[in-house]
């Protein structure tokens, strides 16, 4: 897609003329404004400008306000919305007077001034939104925008009639990220808390709820797309073609993971493991930022991707530990932390904070001895306190989280999925006449009984590389748990059977034996 700046022109001469008549006027307080006769042109300027504002701001999304605010009925004006909701860069204005007051022959150069002057590359995505007022020009008005926007190859978000806080407020999307999410309601109460939840967001984030009135948990949830590895039923079709950011719920709305398909069709998954791994990264790094000293960890099971371990440890520089299955166990581990980040792999989990942890950033929020930066830093992080459920995990509360942290990377879930790789993991069940025969210790992760099962679960895993696998009965089934990882899938499904058929044997196994799983 080439930009053909000769358009510029050729708009401007057939529809959006400059008359020699009208007189030079300045981007001022707020924007341009001026009886609404006069305005056509210099809307249809906005409009360009609009676009080569988003293209030098890496394709974010800037706004176009059509309004003379508190003017009598027969002015009108325009305003430009920076990426994050904010007012114009002030050395824009300036860019924003010329353009206006150029005649119509000088304005493709003066496009082609500003490209070159600011490095645009007009090959790049541009992204503007425009909304109006009521004034009855408004439309018209708005159509000259839109104009200057096409003419330059932008893409047009129209809000229509909006008030002017409420076109600030919808810039809420920076580099790759993008407030349309598909919401799995896992048909439970999930649903219906988001459906209502909604209303509040007012357009912030766009949230489309699926799954929302069938059997409970059927082919759908949190749990459904963990344990299965797929989407769930009733997602709609377009999530899947647009690579569309997705979350699902469980039953009771205490789990959320994320997933998206990828462009070659593939499923992936961001589960609890990576949760962990975003939201521990970005309040580490607002932690440092503001220059405030607390103890920060991150709690996890034995189900937790030994990838993500490694990341956090190796990476992160966070410290880990692991608990035994269960947020009791994880919850209670992470009080020892100022910060205590604990997820389970499955997506429950959350975070919690120290009374010493918000004392000291609230104070770091109004220390004059601080810069501005620092204290602006300190004042987000009290936002971020806000809006975790410290009491267990919370899937809406999680969700909003990740999503700020998204939206403050400017990241996609490829981004977020490109931070480390998983390894590939199974986890399969095993039918036993008594599962208590099985008894574990060291965090679920060695058995004791019945005596040498773990010697021969060491002896498997020890022929495959990056091999690990542990099992132990299941405190919410009837059944015991075999979970494996290795370097590849065929490796994890095969270490997986042969300790399933392993744990069958010794332990007691009832019913058909375990098969091998699909690769
Ligand atoms: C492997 C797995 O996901 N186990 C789940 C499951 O426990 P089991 O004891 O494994 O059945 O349900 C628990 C309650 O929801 C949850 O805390 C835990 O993580
Ligand atoms: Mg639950």
């Amino acid at each position: 897609m080439s930009v053909n700046l000769r358009s510029v022109f050729a708009f401007a001469k057939e529809y959006h003329q400059k008359k020699e008549s009208q007189k030079d006027i300045q981007y001022g307080t707020a924007g341009f404004r001026s009886h609404a006769d006069n305005l056509d042109y210099v809307m249809y300027r906005m409009g360009l400008l609009a676009a080569l504002r988003s293209r030098a701001k890496a394709s974010q999304a800037i706004g176009v306000m059509i309004t003379a605010s508190h003017n009598p009925e027969h002015d009108n004006g325009v305003k430009l919305i920076d990426p994050l909701g904010e007012m114009l860069e002030q050395r824009w204005e300036k860019l924003a007077t010329d353009l206006v007051n150029v005649p119509d022959s000088d304005l493709e150069a003066q496009v082609a001034k500003i490209c070159e002057d600011e490095k645009i590359d007009n090959n790049e995505q541009a992204k503007v939104f425009v909304g109006m007022d009521t004034r009855y020009h408004s439309p018209q008005l708005s159509r000259a925008v839109v104009n200057g926007i096409l003419a330059l190859k932008g893409t047009v978000t129209e809000f229509g009639i909006v008030t002017t806080p409420m076109l600030h407020y919808f810039q809420n999307e920076g580099g790759n990220y993008r407030n349309q999410l598909y919401y799995d309601g896992a048909n439970g109460v999930g649903s219906l808390k988001m459906l209502g939840f909604i209303k509040k967001l007012n357009g912030a984030l766009n949230v489309k709820v699926f799954n929302s009135n069938g059997k409970i948990n059927f082919k759908c949830g949190a749990d459904f797309v963990k344990t299965n590895h797929r989407v769930p039923e009733g997602l709609p079709e377009e999530a899947l073609q647009a690579s569309g950011r997705c979350c699902s719920v469980d039953g009771d709305a205490d789990r959320v993971v994320y997933y998206f398909t990828d462009k070659d069709g593939i499923f992936r998954l961001l589960d609890g493991d990576r949760i962990a791994t975003l939201l521990a990264g970005y309040l580490k790094d607002l932690i440092e930022q503001c220059d405030v000293q607390l103890k920060m960890g991150l709690v996890q099971t034995a189900y937790a991707n030994g990838a993500s371990t490694d990341y956090i440890v190796n990476r992160m520089k966070i410290p880990v530990s692991c608990t035994r299955t269960g947020v009791k166990h994880l919850h209670h581990k992470a009080l020892e932390y100022d910060v205590g980040v604990y997820f389970e792999a499955n997506g429950h989990g959350t975070i919690i904070y120290s009374d010493k942890a918000k004392q000291a950033i609230q104070a770091a929020s109004q220390d004059e001895s601080r810069t501005e930066e620092q204290r602006k830093t300190a004042s987000k992080l009290l936002q971020i306190i806000d809006l975790t459920n410290e009491t267990v995990g919370d899937a809406i509360s999680d969700m909003l989280l990740v999503e700020t942290v998204l939206h403050a990377k400017g990241w996609n879930l490829e981004d977020w999925l490109a931070s480390y790789t998983d390894l590939p993991n199974v986890l399969e069940k095993v039918y036993l006449a008594d599962r208590n025969v099985i008894t574990v210790t060291d965090a679920d992760r060695i058995v004791e009984s019945p005596e040498g099962l773990q010697d021969s679960i060491n002896e498997i895993v020890a022929k495959f590389p990056k091999g690990r696998s542990f099992v132990r009965p299941s405190g919410t089934e009837d059944i015991v748990r075999v979970y494996a990882e290795a370097d590849t899938r065929a490796n994890t499904v095969q270490l997986a059977f042969e300790v399933a058929n392993l744990v069958f044997d010794r332990a007691g196994g009832v019913g058909s034996r375990p098969v091998k799983m699909e690769c």
